[in-house]
């Protein structure tokens, strides 16, 4: 199984920025702790972070070459990008939203997200640990038995 792992703007950034919301580990840090993780379950992780809208759109459409399903932390587009959702749409794999923080708890512009609309899960508010909950979600339901 091929999974992948998708992040938006300013992931990039994790540990460094508002750590008191994000926490303190790199993004380099989560890129090793998720290809650990995937090892561990002898699957395959791609991993892409961009805090370009039409790089992700352009991530996700070559996606139906050759994944099986996707876990997006779409970061701030997750509140404004009706094209991300649209090329999920397009491309149909199975997918799981994926939010380090908990946007419902936060300002009123974080509540809606557009990915929410086709994601078939979304894990909030567990730190870094979503990301690994969102594989062992894909890996139970559609590993191939
Ligand atoms: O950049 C981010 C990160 C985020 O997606 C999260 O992981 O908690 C939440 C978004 O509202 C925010 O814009």
């Amino acid at each position: 199984m091929h999974i992948l792992i998708l992040n938006g703007p300013n992931i990039n950034l994790l540990g460094l920025r508002e750590p008191d919301i994000y926490g303190s580990e790199t993004y380099e840090d989560l890129v090793h702790q998720l290809r650990e993780y995937a090892e561990s379950l002898d699957i395959s992780v791609s991993l892409y972070q961009s805090n370009h809208e039409g790089s992700l759109v352009d991530r996700i459409q070559a996606a139906r070459f050759d994944i099986d399903a996707i876990i997006i932390n779409p970061a701030a587009y997750s509140h404004t990008s009706i094209a991300i959702l649209d090329a999920l749409k397009a491309v149909h794999l199975p997918t799981v939203e994926v939010h380090i923080s908990n946007p419902k708890e936060r300002e009123t512009f974080r509540h809606y997200s557009y990915v929410s609309e086709y994601a078939e899960k979304v894990i909030m508010g567990q730190g870094v640990a979503g990301y690994c909950q969102a594989i062992d979600y894909l890996v139970n339901t559609y590993r191939k038995k």
